[in-house]
């Protein structure tokens, strides 16, 4: 793994540079336009966009024998183990903390014992960007993306598992932080320019 150090001092050191960071978790279920409105808040803040989704399927692409182990997760929609995310989502803010403004943590937490690992090994977030739309929305988007993106979980089966674990594992993520008071909710029924007027009223209330 490549976060593996020889000595505890230079894991302290690498941890001290992702420790103050500015994080937010965008969250929200399969196809609802997280990835589409993280580009829109990369373009604007200036912040680093890290997609745990795009970080695995990375990982596949390599065709690594942890791929293979990946691929198969994820084309039947179930969630990857804990460890497996957090770890890479570590290693790519550390390999951005010297020059990022920020970080965009985005399809993450899937449930709420994966933000609270997090939070132990890495920081607290700021903000919950909550990018809400209706299943029918979600599944309608996806199929469409599915004609072009070449996703091996972009298909009829693969999406409505996706849609059952984001309801019963991810959503309870978004009570836990309301519960703290950092969950802004934006409607991603609206043309995509709309949705992030309302994304940049939550970013720019941010001190
Ligand atoms: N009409 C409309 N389409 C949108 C909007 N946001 C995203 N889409 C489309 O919906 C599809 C899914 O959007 P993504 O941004 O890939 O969604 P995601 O939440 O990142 O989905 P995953 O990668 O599956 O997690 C894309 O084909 C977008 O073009 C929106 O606000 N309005
Ligand atoms: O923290 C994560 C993020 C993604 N995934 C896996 O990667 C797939 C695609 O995730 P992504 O966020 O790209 O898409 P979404 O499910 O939101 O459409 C999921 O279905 C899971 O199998 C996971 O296990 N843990
Ligand atoms: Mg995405």
């Amino acid at each position: 793994m490549g976060n593996t150090c020889t000595t505890d001092s230079i894991s302290i050191s690498r941890d001290d540079k992702i420790k103050d960071a500015k994080i937010i978790f965008v969250v929200g279920g399969p196809g609802s336009g997280k990835g589409t409105q993280c580009e829109k808040i990369v373009a604007k803040y200036g912040y680093t966009h890290l997609s745990s989704g795009d970080l695995l399927r990375i990982e596949v692409a390599s065709g690594s024998d942890r791929g293979k182990q990946l691929q198969a997760i994820m084309q039947k929609g179930e969630l990857v183990p804990l460890d497996t995310v957090l770890d890479m989502i570590k290693d790519a803010m550390i390999a951005k903390a010297d020059v990022s403004k920020g970080f965009l943590i985005d399809g993450y937490p899937r449930e709420v014992k994966q933000g609270e690992e997090f939070e132990k090994k890495i920081g607290k977030p700021c903000l919950l960007l909550y990018v809400d739309a209706k299943a029918e929305t979600m599944v309608k988007r996806l199929m469409k993306r599915g004609e072009t993106s070449g996703r091996s979980d972009d298909n009829e089966e693969t999406i409505k598992k996706r849609l059952d674990l984001y309801y019963k594992a991810t959503e309870p993520v978004i009570s836990f932080y309301e519960g703290r008071g950092i969950v802004r909710k934006v409607d991603s029924e609206l043309p995509v320019d709309e949705v992030f007027s309302q994304v940049s009223t939550a970013i720019d209330a941010l001190k």
